[in-house]
């Protein structure tokens, strides 16, 4: 069971607007063995937005949010991270950008509080610790021993620690994995708090319906390239989102994209015995079928 709670915003910051990108990435290349995870990547990630990169397992999504936070090196490709190198950036830098990574830490001894006290001595001008339990929803648990959480609220614990430092760039990678529907919106609010406060955010992950929620924009991953780039709403283009027909014709499923639905049901109504059309359905697509459309292989015409 898990306390409801909602997310208070987090302080107003006074950071001054920056022009510069906070993520730049060119020809990012890696490869494992046989395996080329990284194949040629592009991205650029805008200050105080939220940008969601998307894409199936073993896309090269956690492999490009590892070589931006600097925990792991690359083969090629140009990377700038609020202005770094991240292979290269010092203490000053990693102070600068918080992770809550796909992993949960073990600290299971501590309290809840201990640990985000502990964690906030790291950085120069840490967020007040209770303020960010809080703000996790985790108010309740924050004499609880680490090891005592449910696996949700460990990685509320997760995102509190990756938020105590006060970054200007955070990344989230699959950060509501774990979550009951009431914890992800509380989270969801949480982060666009987050923006509104001036924080850039790179997130991973698989919900599609968290994606259209939260991201201001979206990269598309698949073989380790951006196969697509855009706002949720216009990802894959405006031929994605045309609204498709579907209906029985002696008993053979057909199928039509449209931008004129109706005309097109009208005709088939007509020409229907009974006006009735056997199968009949209209679908405008959603994310996850453009996302999905995105990611399957296309057979070469
Ligand atoms: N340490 C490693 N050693 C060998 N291969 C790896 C390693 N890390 C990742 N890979 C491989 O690189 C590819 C990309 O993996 P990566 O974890 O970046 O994908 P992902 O998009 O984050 O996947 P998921 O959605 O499952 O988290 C996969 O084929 C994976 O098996």
């Amino acid at each position: 069971m898990t306390s409801t709670h909602t997310a208070p915003a987090v302080q107003p910051g006074t950071r001054p607007p920056r022009t510069a990108p906070a993520v730049r990435v060119r020809g990012l290349r890696k490869r494992y063995g046989a395996t080329q995870a990284l194949d040629g990547l592009d991205l650029d990630v805008v200050h105080g937005e939220i940008f969601a990169v998307l894409g199936p397992n073993g896309a090269g999504k956690t492999t490009t949010v590892e070589i931006l936070e600097g925990f792991r090196t690359r083969d090629g490709g140009e990377v700038r991270v609020l202005g770094q190198d991240p292979a290269t950036a010092g203490r000053a830098w990693r102070a600068r950008v918080g992770v809550v990574a796909q992993d949960s830490r073990d600290l299971s001894e501590l309290t809840v509080a201990e640990t985000v006290r502990a964690t906030a001595r790291y950085y120069p001008a840490p967020r007040d610790p209770a303020e960010v339990i809080a703000a996790v929803g985790l108010g309740e648990k924050e004499r609880a021993r680490v090891r005592a959480l449910s696996g949700g609220q460990r990685r509320r614990l997760d995102v509190a620690l990756g938020i105590v430092g006060r970054p200007e760039l955070l990344f989230l990678d699959e950060p509501t994995t774990g979550f009951d529907p009431e914890a992800r919106r509380a989270f969801w609010a949480l982060v666009r708090s987050l923006r509104d406060d001036g924080t850039t955010i790179l997130l991973t992950t698989h919900y599609l319906d968290e994606a259209a929620a939260l991201a201001d924009r979206a990269a598309v991953v698949r073989d380790g390239k951006v196969v697509a780039l855009g706002t949720p709403e216009n990802l894959g283009g405006p031929q994605a989102r045309t609204p498709v027909v579907r209906w029985l014709d002696d008993g053979r499923p057909r199928e039509e994209r449209t931008t004129t639905p109706t005309a097109l049901v009208a005709r088939l109504a007509a020409n229907a015995p009974a006006g009735e059309v056997p199968g009949l359905t209209v679908t405008r697509p959603s994310l996850e079928d453009v996302y999905l459309d995105l990611i399957t292989p296309k057979e070469p015409s």
